[in-house]
């Protein structure tokens, strides 16, 4: 290189993670939507304007009341009777997690029903065991039981079945615990699904009679013990979950450093909050059995994989029951949102079981349905501490579906290292995969550049801080602009510089000088030879382990998912030289 500055090679830190690090604010600290919200970047169509769009290419029996031919002709497109289908009649913990979800469901006002009825159209979908999409198994899904129209609402959950900053507020003010209104929402929202799900473990253990209100959901989620390549449990495997043995598959990869950070931030997280909000209350957080390093780890998976922030609201993260089972799709622009509910939800006594309750509060005088051994803690129905039902939780279909086609949203533009990372799997064909690329100012030979006192003073004026690495997203068919202005910057030479007042004045967005471009090019390829050097594999050898039926049976899923990454990354790494190199030469250099 003809210049003291270069590429650095300061190991990789993907910059979002660190926003992440920072605040423990995902979503907000990305300036992206996380889990569910499609279309970053792009302008999203309001759920107003999506429903005005559903009716105004909505089929007759949208519109129609809910009798006549068309009923008729819908009825003979019903599906068998499937698992996900309430079953009338039993009672929940006779009914598969699916069922009794779906009965849960209908019983707190979500239309769940076959057939359409005043302004209602048939429900949609059917919860699946076990799906996949493209070859690769994706855990449980929804399922189109009939045809879905673009534009259509695919589900609608009303907000007060959701799991919510609110409602941590309001559950933890009444068990005497005000501390938790102050610590973040991650944080509330990680303590509330352990303290429900601890109610659920102990009405499973025979120890209180209701558990909690949110039962048959918290029954549905994966949890870590369960085993992995396991058909019918589904595993919680998220990449900062991984034990050490099976991250050393990653070596080379970014993602390996990006795990581990998670993974001890996280940690922190727990400490903090044992010596400080569950210290002060052991009768509500009890630290040996609910509130656990491990539970809390699983409850920031279960966040972190399954937590939906509004886009119309980006003050909302929730855990929005039977939403969550919708798989992601790289191809898909449908999206979970907020908006005002289209149905009457009613805190009432209206279907079967909550009658028999009523009724048996009634005639006991208030005795809540002779509930004797309701626990301390224990809501049956939370309606005091579950959110309005003036909201509902909606996806719109953004294409058409065939029976028992599976439905997926995007859970936004991810590059498969965050795919792994938050939610535990890699997709093959994933237009938004990219690996992070780092470049400096490299400050420790100063004397070897003439201009880096320069150089570091105009990137300190643009904001930036000249002794942290820039990070930008290398992707399969393309890289920023701005990662070749900056190494156009870092390579400037006194002869490029020569007649400018001050280093504004040189213009990166072309080639500067053919010395500068060469040197520019170079470190980019440099650094990608680098990059792919760390890894212990070459591409090659990875494409064998994984084509090979004989090699890849040896392998365990948390191998295969890894090596199906850094392959991912190194074809990145390969194809940006030669991008690069191919420019290089169209340019003449
Ligand atoms: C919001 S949940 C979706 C429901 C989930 N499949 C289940 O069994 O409960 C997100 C999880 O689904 C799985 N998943 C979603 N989309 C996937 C895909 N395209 N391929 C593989 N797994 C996927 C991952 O395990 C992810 O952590």
């Amino acid at each position: 290189m003809d210049s003291g500055t270069a590429l650095s090679d300061t190991p990789y830190r993907p910059a979002a993670l660190f926003c992440f690090l920072d605040s423990l604010q995902v979503a907000r600290a990305w300036g992206v939507r996380p889990a569910w919200a499609g279309s970053r970047g792009r302008p999203v169509p309001s759920p107003a304007r999506r429903a005005a769009r559903w009716r105004a290419t909505a089929p007759a029996w949208r519109m129609q009341l809910p009798f006549g031919k068309l009923q008729l002709r819908l009825g003979r497109l019903r599906p068998p009777k499937r698992e996900g289908d309430a079953a009338a009649g039993a009672s929940s913990a006779e009914l598969s997690p699916a069922a009794a979800l779906c009965a849960w469901l209908a019983e707190n006002g979500v239309y769940m029903e076959d057939r359409s009825t005043w302004g209602k159209a048939p429900h949609g979908l059917l919860i699946a065991d076990g799906t996949t999409d493209d070859g690769e198994p994706c855990g449980r899904g929804l399922l189109a039981k009939r045809e879905i129209r673009t534009g259509e609402s695919m589900f609608e959950v009303p907000l007060h079945l959701c799991m919510t900053r609110g409602v941590a507020d309001r559950r933890f003010e009444r068990l005497d615990v005000p501390e938790m209104a102050g610590v973040d929402d991650y944080l509330a929202l990680a303590s509330l699904l352990l303290y429900e799900d601890e109610l659920r473990a102990r009405r499973g253990r025979g120890e209180c009679q209701h558990g909690s209100f949110w039962d048959p959901y918290l029954r549905m989620l994966p949890r870590l013990d369960a085993p992995l390549d396991s058909s019918d449990a589904s595993p919680l495997n998220l990449l900062w979950l991984w034990g050490e043995d099976d991250l050393a598959w990653l070596e080379g990869s970014p993602a390996l450093m990006a795990a581990r950070l998670l993974r001890d931030k996280i940690d922190r997280e727990y400490a903090g909050m044992l010596s400080g909000v569950y210290s002060r209350h052991p009768q509500v957080f009890d630290t040996d059995s609910a509130f656990t390093l491990e539970k809390f780890r699983w409850a920031f998976g279960i966040l972190f994989s399954r937590a939906a922030l509004m886009p119309s609201d980006a003050q909302t993260l929730a855990l929005v029951p039977y939403a969550d089972l919708v798989n992601h799709s790289p191809f898909s622009d449908a999206y979970i949102d907020m908006q005002s509910s289209s149905t009457r939800y009613a805190f009432r006594p209206a279907w079967k079981s909550r009658r028999h309750h009523w009724l048996a509060g009634a005639l006991l005088r208030g005795d809540r349905g002779g509930d004797h051994r309701a626990a301390p803690g224990e809501y049956p129905n939370a309606e005091d501490v579950r959110e309005p039902p003036d909201r509902e939780i909606v996806a719109y279909s953004d294409r058409e579906y065939n029976p028992l086609d599976q439905i997926f949203v995007s859970y936004g533009q991810k590059s498969n290292a965050e795919l792994l990372l938050f939610y535990g799997f890699v997709s093959e064909r994933n237009p938004y995969n990219s690996v992070d690329m780092s470049v400096s100012l490299q400050t420790h030979a100063p004397q070897n550049d003439p201009l880096l006192e320069r150089k570091m003073a105009f990137l300190q004026e643009c904001g930036r801080d000249p002794h942290q690495p820039e990070r930008f997203p290398l992707f399969a068919d393309r890289y920023p602009m701005e990662l070749r202005q900056f190494l156009r910057f870092a390579h400037l030479t006194e002869d490029d510089v020569a007649g400018a007042a001050d280093l504004e004045q040189v213009d990166v967005t072309r080639p500067v000088s053919a010395a500068n471009e060469r040197a520019s090019v170079q470190a980019l390829v440099d650094a990608c030879r680098k990059a792919l050097a760390a890894y212990p594999t070459s591409a090659d050898e990875d494409d064998l382990a994984l084509a090979d039926s004989q090699m890849a049976a040896l392998l365990t899923l948390n191998q295969r998912l890894a090596i199906r990454l850094r392959r991912s990354e190194k074809r990145i790494l390969d194809k940006t030289i030669a991008a690069v190199q191919r420019e290089f030469r169209m340019r003449g250099g």
